[in-house]
């Protein structure tokens, strides 16, 4: 099994490209299932979490074909096909490789008037529920029934009519759901406190280059007028704002300055504030944002929240990077109920951070020092190649397949700006 070995205490400096988003990607993907025409997604991240959809659609028998080289910021493309759809069945064993693979019930649904899919069970960061997912898409008029492990939702008339849902609580992925259900649908259907995250936005819009339509985008009200029929398209994928602000904590750490190549200031706003409270001097350049420490980090308070709140998904990175600020952080997790599982290996690597529930209290220390780690997940992993590019000596993080969940080339884009850091095979 792989592992990433870094030699910590390199300043970082020069420019990373940035991948398109996993976030975005991730439901992007099943949109093909709309349509019996190709969908042509561009600016495709190399990612484990991209092979595993694909094999998911494959095994629905959607036919994938990838073009273009390794690397290279819009070189890479996926053309998936599913004019043909062999099965509506999406198996536990695909299924539980990836939360995501939840977001093809919507889309089969819609097209095909049934689908079964495996229900994905809790992960490392909490629980994650799909009840929401199931609420919003019985709404819109489908009939659901749970069975062995599996939800069965099925539309009455062979198309859903469509209706109105109100999420009691944002959720990114129900909306996700609902938004791509209800675009064949015979009505109209209205979702309110939708999440507004920029990767709904990007939703929208490919769903909108494929005829649908759909007003409200970028707000929590979203409206949807169903369409006969879908049709192909090509489409960017929006640039990754969570891989950004993780390499804007790399500079942070290490007392370094990166610039984000490709990432979106207007979306990345509740991070860059939170990174000029930190004491980093952020400019919006003409190719993305640069970051920039100036001196010693200055410590924060931050509360992830929905989109524009900041991101749950930063908030192992951030803490990691308050380990070295002058003074007591506070950090409050208000989404997932077990995301500090980062913590104890940080404190392994002499970080002093004390949790409660879900308040965490930062106090910065002098030095990091290097140490073999593990995590269990793919934002708290980072963590920990953060704390390694600024510890005393050698990190081993292991257990690499989380960061290659999320992470394009992350070794080779650290590299890059300097950090001694490579991939290790353990055979
Ligand atoms: C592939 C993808 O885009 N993943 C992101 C997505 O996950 P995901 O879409 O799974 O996250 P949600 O926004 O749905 O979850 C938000 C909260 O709602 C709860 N909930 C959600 C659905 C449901 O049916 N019932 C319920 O109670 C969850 O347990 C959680 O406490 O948004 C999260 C929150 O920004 C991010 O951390 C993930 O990186
Ligand atoms: C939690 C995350 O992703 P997922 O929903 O795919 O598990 C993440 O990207 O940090």
């Amino acid at each position: 099994m792989d592992s990433i070995w870094i030699q910590g205490g390199k300043r970082l400096e020069g420019k990373i490209p940035i991948s398109g988003a996993k976030n975005a990607v991730l439901t992007l993907i099943p949109c093909a299932l709309l349509t019996e025409e190709k969908l042509t997604l561009g600016n495709l991240p190399r990612l484990a979490d991209v092979d595993s959809f694909s094999h998911l659609m494959n095994e629905l028998g959607v036919a994938t074909a990838f073009a273009g080289r390794r690397s290279g910021q819009t070189s890479r493309k996926m053309t998936l096909d599913a004019s043909h759809i062999d099965s509506t069945v999406a198996p536990y064993e695909l299924v539980r490789k990836m939360r995501a693979s939840i977001l093809v019930l919507g889309p089969m649904l819609a097209r095909m008037g049934e689908a079964t899919v495996s229900l994905p069970g809790g992960c490392a960061i909490g629980d994650r529920p799909i009840d929401l997912h199931l609420k919003a898409i019985e709404a819109l008029g489908a009939e659901i029934e749970l069975a062995a492990g599996y939800v069965k939702a099925s539309a009455p008339k062979g198309r859903l009519p469509g209706g109105d849902y109100s999420f009691p609580v944002v959720s990114v992925g129900a909306t996700e759901n609902a938004v791509m259900a209800a675009t064949l649908t015979t009505g109209r259907s209205q979702l309110f406190n939708a999440a507004r995250e920029p990767e709904i936005v990007d939703l929208c819009n490919l769903l909108v280059a494929m005829g649908a339509k759909i007003e409200g985008i970028g707000s929590s009200h979203l409206i949807i007028d169903g369409v006969e029929a879908l049709h192909g398209t090509e489409y960017d994928v929006m640039p990754d704002r969570i891989e950004a602000g993780s390499y804007a904590c790399a500079a942070g750490i290490t007392g370094g300055s990166i610039e984000l190549v490709g990432a979106r200031p207007s979306e990345m706003l509740a991070t860059t504030n939170a990174l000029a409270a930190a004491g980093l001097v952020t400019e919006f350049t003409a190719d993305g944002i640069k970051v920039s420490a100036t001196g010693k980090l200055r410590p924060i308070a931050i509360s992830t929240a929905p989109y524009p709140g900041f991101a749950t998904d930063m908030q192992a990175q951030f803490m990691a990077m308050m380990c070295m600020a002058d003074g007591d952080s506070y950090l409050e997790e208000t989404i997932f109920e077990n995301r500090y599982m980062h913590v104890p290996e940080l404190r392994r690597m002499g970080a002093d951070i004390e949790t409660r529930g879900r308040s965490a209290i930062v106090r910065g220390v002098e030095r990091l020092t290097g140490a073999e780690v593990m995590a269990t997940d793919l934002r708290a992993s980072m963590s920990l190649v953060l704390a390694g590019l600024r510890a005393e000596g050698e990190t081993e993080v292991l257990r690499v397949y989380h960061l290659d969940r999320g992470y394009e080339r992350l070794e080779e884009k650290l590299a890059g700006v300097g950090a001694t850091i490579e991939r290790r095979s353990k055979g």
